[in-house]
C-alpha cells in the first residue's frame, strides 16, 4: 500500500508553502481593502484579471493614442470615465466637474499620484513631494510667486521677446519650420532670468541642445508611465533606457549646477561689498535656505530643474499650439491682429497695453482648453465626500481628466472646435466655477499661472504684430482627432510646423 502513495518531496512542500502564503496574502489584502473593492465594483471599468488587474488596457495607451483611448473609455463608460486596478492599486479616472472640484477643495488630499515617481528627478521637489515635505517646500517658495513681484520681470519680458521676434526673421524664406524650439529657447531665457537670475542666453547662444535634453528626458520619463513593460526596473535597465535617462539628467544638471554656482558667487561678492539685500526671487529664497542649513545643494538643483520644466516647457508647448492653431484658422488670426494693431500704439506691444487685448487672451484660453495639461493625479489619503450619494474612499489613485472636462458639452457650446468665443466675457461669466481648470486648483494650484498668462499674452501679441502664420494643413473636424504624443501636455506628432510671412 505504502508504495502507492506518492511521496511529497521537499521542493513540493516548499512550492505548496509559497502558494499558500501568496493565497493568504491575497485574501488578507482583499479583506483589508474591502471598502475600496466595494467602491470600485460600483464603478464601470475593464474586468480585473487575477494578478495583473486591469493593466492590460494600458497596453494600447501609448503616448500617441491617449487622446483616442480616453474617448473610447468615455464612450464605453459614460459619466465617470473608468475604474482600473493596476499593480494592486485602484485607479479612478474622472472628468466630472463635481468630483474634480471636491478633490481640489480638499486641503488634505495633496499627494501626487504614485506614477509621479517615474517623472521625479532626484530629490522630491515642490512639484513631486508629498505630505509635510511638500507643505514645507511650498510655504518656503510661495513668496516668490506673489503678483506684486511680476513687474520685476518686465525687463526680461521686453529683452527676450524682442530677441525672439527678431530671430524669427530667419524663417521668412517661405519654408515651413517647427516653431517649438525657437519658442522654447525664449521661455528658457525668461525662466532662467526671472527665477534663477541667470542670463543663460539660450536664444543668443542657440542652446538648442539644452532644449533637446529637457524634451528628450521628459519624453522618456513619460514613455515609462505608459509602457507597462518598462515598469520593472531591471527591464528598464536592460533596455538601455535607464542609462540614457541618467546621461540626459547629468547633462541637464551640469547646466543647472553652473547656473547655481554663478548665483552663489554673485551673492558672495554682493555680501562682501555689503550690497546683498533680502530678495524674494526664487533662487535667492532657495540659497538663503541652503545657507541656513535647511535645504541641500542637491535639493536646490532638483528644484531648479523642475521649475525650468514646469515654467519653460509647458509655456512653450501652449504657445506653439497657439501659432499652429492660428495658422490653421486664418480668420481668427486676422481678428487678433486687428485687435492688436488697433490697441497698440508703437512698433512693439507694451506690457501696459495687454489689458486691452481681450480677444488675444480668449485665444490663449481656448488653446489651453484643447491643449493644456490633460491629466493630473492625486493619491487620495483621505475620503472625499462629493455629494450625498458619492464618497470616494482613501487609497484611490485619482486621475482627473481636465481634457474631458474641457470638452464636456454641458459647459462648452462647440467642444471639438477652436472657438475663442467660449471665453467671451459673457460666456465666462455664465460658466459654472471649476469647469475650466488649466492650472488645476486648491492647495497645489500652479503657482506660475499669472506669470505664464502674462508672458504668453506678451509673446503672442508682439509676434502677431510682426508676422502672419499659415500652414498646408486643413482644419481638423475635431481638434481631439489631431495626432499627438503626450509629455505632460500633448504635442502634435508631426511637430509644430508653420509658415511665416512678414506683416
Ligand atoms: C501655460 C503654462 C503652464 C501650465 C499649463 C501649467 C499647468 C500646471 C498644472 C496643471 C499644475 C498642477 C499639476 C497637478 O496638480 O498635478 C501645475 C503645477 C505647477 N506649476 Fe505650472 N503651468 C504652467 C506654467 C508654469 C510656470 C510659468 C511656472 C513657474 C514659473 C509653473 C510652476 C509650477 C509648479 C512649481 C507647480 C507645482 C506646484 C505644486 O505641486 O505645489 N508653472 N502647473
Amino acid at each position: 500500500m505504502d508504495g502507492n502513495i506518492p511521496k511529497l518531496g521537499l521542493s513540493n512542500i516548499l512550492l505548496m508553502c509559497v502558494i499558500g502564503a501568496i493565497t493568504i496574502r491575497a485574501i488578507y489584502q482583499r479583506w483589508k481593502n474591502r471598502k475600496l473593492y466595494a467602491f470600485m465594483s460600483s464603478i464601470p471599468g475593464p474586468m480585473s484579471l487575477p494578478f495583473i488587474g486591469g493593466i492590460y488596457v494600458c497596453i494600447g495607451i501609448s503616448r500617441n493614442n491617449l487622446f483616442r483611448k480616453l474617448k473610447t473609455f468615455k464612450k464605453n463608460y459614460p459619466g465617470i470615465i473608468a475604474g482600473i486596478w493596476e499593480r494592486g492599486k485602484p485607479h479612478l479616472i474622472v472628468s466630472s466637474r463635481e468630483v474634480v472640484n471636491a478633490v481640489l477643495a480638499s486641503s488634505e488630499n495633496i499627494d501626487k499620484i504614485y506614477h509621479y515617481r517615474n517623472v521625479k528627478i532626484g530629490t522630491a521637489t515642490m512639484f513631486s513631494a508629498s505630505g509635510t515635505e511638500w507643505r514645507m517646500i511650498r510655504n518656503i517658495m510661495n513668496p516668490s510667486f506673489q503678483t506684486k513681484l511680476l513687474p520685476l520681470f518686465d525687463v526680461h519680458f521686453y529683452n527676450h521677446v524682442k530677441t525672439f521676434v527678431s530671430n524669427l526673421k530667419e524663417h521668412l524664406n517661405g519654408d515651413k519650420f517647427d516653431i517649438f524650439t525657437p519658442i522654447h529657447l525664449c521661455t528658457i531665457d525668461l525662466i532662467c532670468d526671472s527665477m534663477v537670475r541667470n542670463r543663460i542666453g539660450a536664444q543668443e547662444n542657440r542652446l538648442v541642445r539644452f532644449s533637446y535634453v529637457m524634451t528628450q528626458l521628459y519624453e522618456m520619463l513619460f514613455e515609462k508611465i505608459f509602457s507597462p513593460l518598462l515598469w520593472s526596473d531591471w527591464i528598464y535597465a536592460l533596455s538601455g533606457k535607464k542609462k540614457l535617462v541618467r546621461a540626459l539628467r547629468k547633462e541637464q544638471n551640469d547646466y543647472l549646477q553652473k547656473m547655481m554656482d554663478q548665483r552663489i558667487r554673485e551673492r558672495a561678492e554682493l555680501k562682501v561689498a555689503g550690497h546683498l539685500e533680502t530678495s524674494q526671487i526664487y533662487i535667492d529664497i532657495l540659497l538663503d535656505k541652503m545657507d541656513a542649513g535647511i535645504l541641500s545643494k542637491q535639493h536646490i538643483i532638483s528644484e531648479i530643474s523642475e521649475i525650468l520644466v514646469a515654467g519653460s516647457f509647458t509655456t512653450a508647448i501652449v504657445l506653439s499650439w497657439v501659432f499652429k492653431l492660428l495658422a490653421v484658422y486664418p480668420d481668427i488670426q486676422e481678428k487678433a491682429y486687428q485687435e492688436i494693431k488697433k490697441n497698440c500704439s508703437g512698433e512693439e506691444v507694451r506690457l501696459d497695453e495687454l489689458s486691452e487685448l481681450v480677444y488675444t487672451e480668449m485665444i490663449i484660453k481656448e488653446t489651453l482648453r484643447h491643449c493644456g495639461v490633460p491629466l493630473t493625479g492625486r493619491n487620495l489619503t483621505k475620503d472625499v465626500r462629493v455629494n450625498d450619494s458619492m464618497t470616494i474612499p482613501a487609497g484611490i489613485q485619482l486621475i482627473m481628466s481636465a481634457h474631458d472636462l474641457h470638452h464636456d458639452p454641458e459647459y462648452w457650446e462647440r467642444p471639438g472646435e477652436f472657438y475663442p468665443e467660449h471665453f467671451s466675457p459673457a460666456n465666462e461669466k455664465s460658466r459654472p466655477k471649476g469647469a475650466f481648470v488649466p492650472f488645476m486648483g486648491g492647495k497645489r494650484v500652479c503657482p506660475g499661472s499669472r506669470y505664464a498668462m502674462r508672458s504668453m499674452r506678451f509673446l503672442v501679441a508682439n509676434t502677431l504684430l510682426r508676422y502672419k502664420f499659415s500652414t498646408d494643413e486643413n482644419p481638423p473636424k475635431d481638434i481631439r482627432d489631431m495626432d499627438c504624443r503626450y509629455i505632460f501636455l500633448f504635442l502634435p506628432t508631426n511637430g509644430f510646423l508653420v509658415k511665416m510671412d512678414i506683416r
